[in-house]
């Protein structure tokens, strides 16, 4: 299914659930701080362990995990934060299970060592570390933390001060919003999530081809172009066309069976120069559009389309039509003045892909006032009631049903012109064989972050869409 995302706070309540069950939470508590010792074994097997146990139940995964290490022949020293007498609960339990000297957290500062193991406080950390906590946070170092590099809110994924900043974290259960959304995920290093026993429910969960792979679409053995849906991109005008048709071909990688262009009469000649399997069709004008949606499963605008009230009118034309409608860039800009005007004309299927300053335009302070960004994709999916994709490092789908999904299979170097086109080309076109929206935009989010990513350095939007076609055969399973 992919990892689930909970909230610190769901996460207590699902443990208190378990524990109500009859389930000994001290039982739990050992599989956590195993599970942090052999995480830590595995990958960083070399080297003398400095764990520095707070007072909680993080503290108390490192007492285990310590004891475990221990076991495992590896050289360990323990400091704690408090007097090992002062531990209550099942910290104390496990601090009983450490046979060797615990020093004080002071003493942690000069002593030598290879990897901190940081189990000083979770992700339900209220305030900010202080003294020798924060000291050694910004000591630096080679750390791995348990369930979030202490001095990081897990919920808002931000750093309430000083925190340490990790190779590796393991958590329990699923995931954190820390773990994903930025800053907390760039403390978080590589992020592993520990079956503990405990059964976590959830509508948020990180992109996977897990969450998507049986909704894929595939041509059928007997299938021809019609059956693979029709997708019409609207053109700017003739000195703005590269987008809608960047947007197009993506559109046909990802498998529309007919892609169409939508030009302005001025742009004919220049798109014409341009396509190939791409088709073209002139339009003059919101009527044009209203009637060629009657022939398509989707129609992407916005990409290059101006910022007029042409534009405007074309977008308001297109949501009469039972087309699936994406709606990018330019077609969210031309509402910032009256989006509840655009609001009340969407309908769940169709979606917007804005990037954090096409948002605040729409949505105003929505981004300031929630929680998390989950929390704001989902509010805005709510508000707007389509499918929101809000770009980033971190990108976040949402449905206004409550789905969301996080999609960190990218790369910095997608940060360019274009590659916002080359993504509203891919989601329109898994949409237009039939695809839902939501599962289409995590579908559309993570080929487009692995075409990236096989791109690298020195990427431009035009090298996207040559990797899908690999990728594509990767994930239907065929050697590409
Ligand atoms: N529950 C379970 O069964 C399981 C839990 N597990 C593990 O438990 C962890 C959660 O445990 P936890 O709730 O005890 O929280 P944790 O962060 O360890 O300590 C909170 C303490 O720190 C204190 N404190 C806070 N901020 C501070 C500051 N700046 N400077 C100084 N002190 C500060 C705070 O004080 P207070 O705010 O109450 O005054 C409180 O006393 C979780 O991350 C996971 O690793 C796993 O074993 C799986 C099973
Ligand atoms: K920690």
């Amino acid at each position: 299914m992919g990892r689930p995302i909970i909230t610190p706070q769901e996460m207590v309540a699902a443990e208190q659930a378990v524990f109500k069950a009859g389930t000994n939470s001290f039982d739990v508590m050992t599989r956590a701080g195993t599970a942090v010792a052999e995480f830590l074994h595995a990958r960083w097997p070399e080297g003398k362990v400095q764990v520095l146990c707070g007072p909680g139940g993080n503290g108390g995964d490192g007492f285990i995990a310590a004891a475990r290490l221990a076991k495992l022949w590896r050289d360990v020293e323990v400091f704690c934060l408090v007097e090992k007498s002062a531990l209550t609960g099942d910290a104390a339990k496990a601090a009983a299970l450490w046979e060797g000297e615990v020093q004080p957290l002071e003493q942690a500062l000069e002593a030598p060592h290879a990897i901190v193991l940081d189990a000083l406080f979770g992700g339900g950390l209220s305030r900010p570390l202080e003294g020798i906590a924060a000291a050694l946070a910004e000591r630096g170092g080679r750390v791995v933390s348990v369930d979030v590099p202490s001095g990081i809110d897990g919920l808002t994924a931000k750093p309430l001060g000083p925190c340490f900043r990790a190779e590796g974290t393991i958590t329990f259960a699923g995931l954190r919003p820390a773990h994903l959304l930025q800053p907390g995920a760039s403390y978080c290093g590589l992020v592993a999530a520990a079956d503990i026993g405990i059964p976590v429910q959830s509508q948020a969960f990180e992109n996977s081809p897990m969450l998507w792979a049986g909704v894929m679409p595939r041509p059928g053995e007997d299938g021809y172009k019609h059956q693979r849906g029709h997708l019409k991109v609207v053109s700017g005008p003739a000195s703005a066309t590269g987008a809608a048709r960047l947007s197009a071909t993506a559109g046909l990688r990802a498998g529309a069976g007919l892609v169409t262009v939508m030009s302005p009469p001025g742009a004919m000649t220049v798109n014409a120069s341009h396509l190939t399997a791409v088709m073209l069709q002139v339009f003059d004008g919101a009527g044009d559009l209203e009637t060629a949606a009657k022939q398509a499963q989707v129609m992407v605008i916005g990409p290059a389309a101006g910022i007029t009230p042409a534009t405007r009118a074309n977008v308001e034309a297109l949501l009469k039509s039972n087309a699936r409608i994406l709606l990018d860039a330019d077609a969210l800009t031309v509402f910032d003045s009256a989006p509840a005007s655009l609001f009340k004309r969407l309908r769940p299927h169709d979606i917007m892909t804005p990037h954090m300053g096409e948002f605040k335009r729409l949505f105003g302070d929505l981004a300031d006032t929630a929680v998390n960004k989950i929390e704001v994709a989902r509010k805005a999916a709510q508000t707007a009631g389509c499918v929101v994709l809000l770009k980033g490092a971190d990108t976040v789908i949402a449905a206004p049903d409550g789905r969301a999904i996080v999609n960190t299979h990218a790369t910095p170097w997608l940060a360019t012109a274009g590659a916002g086109d080359v993504l509203a080309g891919l989601i329109a076109g898994f949409m237009a064989q039939g695809m839902p929206t939501l599962e289409a935009a995590a579908m559309g989010a993570w080929v487009h972050g692995e075409a990236g990513r096989r791109v690298g350095a020195g990427l431009i939007s035009e090298d996207l869409e040559r990797h899908v076609p690999d990728i594509l055969s990767a994930l239907h399973g065929e050697i590409a």
